[in-house]
């Protein structure tokens, strides 16, 4: 755990009197591709918010790439690239020009826009306004964003909603370039066929704890089913048909 790329010890959250995420241990070896499952408020955002410090815990430890947010802000940040879940674009400005404005703020070049732009296929629509763009279009964008300076850690919300199978597939082949190359990513998500298709291992939250963890494989023999989705189901004692199983 001591090397691990992502930390988080006894980690506590408590928003509005309530606790959000409760004595959470998780540790993500580099090169690692993890995604979080759960429930909706079962803590996701919360965890990823958390890691990119935006939000800071009540109590307990995360340490990225064996730095802390409050030690060192900056060095802590530069290892990270966030991609939130909902974001609200500058109306007047192009793709390009909302990349530019990140790539400054991280000290990078136009080149690195560029690139980023052919990646998520939006070099001929770079120049049109965000505000003509469709969600997938937006996501692409925010992808890129959290892409830009080949971070070591890569914290994705929710990243494939609204992305048609084409871009699935790519965002599915780009995140596997990215991990081969040494990037260590956590991303959350309701699409079960993507966590299976993509991570090395699964973590599924329940009211802010973890409720299980492991490859998709591990889970499938722990839980004695034929995919992911029976797992899951299982788990949370619903039928095949959708329905809550008497206990
Ligand atoms: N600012 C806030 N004020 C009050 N409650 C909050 C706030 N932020 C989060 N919560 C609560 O924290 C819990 C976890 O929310 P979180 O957004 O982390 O869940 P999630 O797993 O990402 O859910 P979803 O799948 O719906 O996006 C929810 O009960 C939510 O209502």
């Amino acid at each position: 755990m001591a090397d691990s790329m992502i930390v988080m010890k006894r980690v506590q959250k408590v928003i509005k009197r309530q606790a959000i995420i409760q004595d959470l241990h998780l540790a993500v070896e580099k090169s690692q591709v993890v995604a979080l499952l759960g429930g909706n408020g079962a803590g996701k955002s919360t965890i990823l918010r958390m890691l990119a410090g935006i939000l800071h815990p009540n109590r307990g430890e995360i340490t990225i790439g064996g730095r802390q947010w409050n030690m060192n802000r900056r060095a802590y940040a530069e290892q990270i690239g966030y991609m939130p879940d909902d974001f609200r674009f500058s109306p007047g400005l192009t793709a390009r020009e909302t990349l530019l404005f990140w790539a400054k703020l991280k000290g990078l070049s136009k080149e690195h826009v560029s690139e980023a732009l052919v990646q998520v296929g939006l070099e001929h629509t770079g120049n049109k306004p965000v505000s003509s763009f469709s969600k997938g279009m937006r996501q692409r964008i925010l992808f890129a964003q959290a892409l830009l300076a080949h971070p070591p850690v890569v914290l994705m919300d929710e990243p494939t909603n609204g992305l048609d199978p084409y871009w699935m597939e790519s965002f599915v082949r780009i995140v596997r370039q990215a991990a081969s190359t040494g990037q260590t990513i956590l991303f959350s998500t309701h699409q079960l066929q993507v966590a299976e298709l993509l991570a090395d291992r699964v973590v599924f939250l329940r009211n802010g704890a973890i409720a299980l963890d492991g490859s998709a494989q591990q889970i499938r023999d722990m839980l004695g089913a034929g995919g992911l989705q029976d797992a899951v189901a299982a788990m949370y004692g619903i039928s095949r048909t959708g329905k809550k199983e008497s206990p």
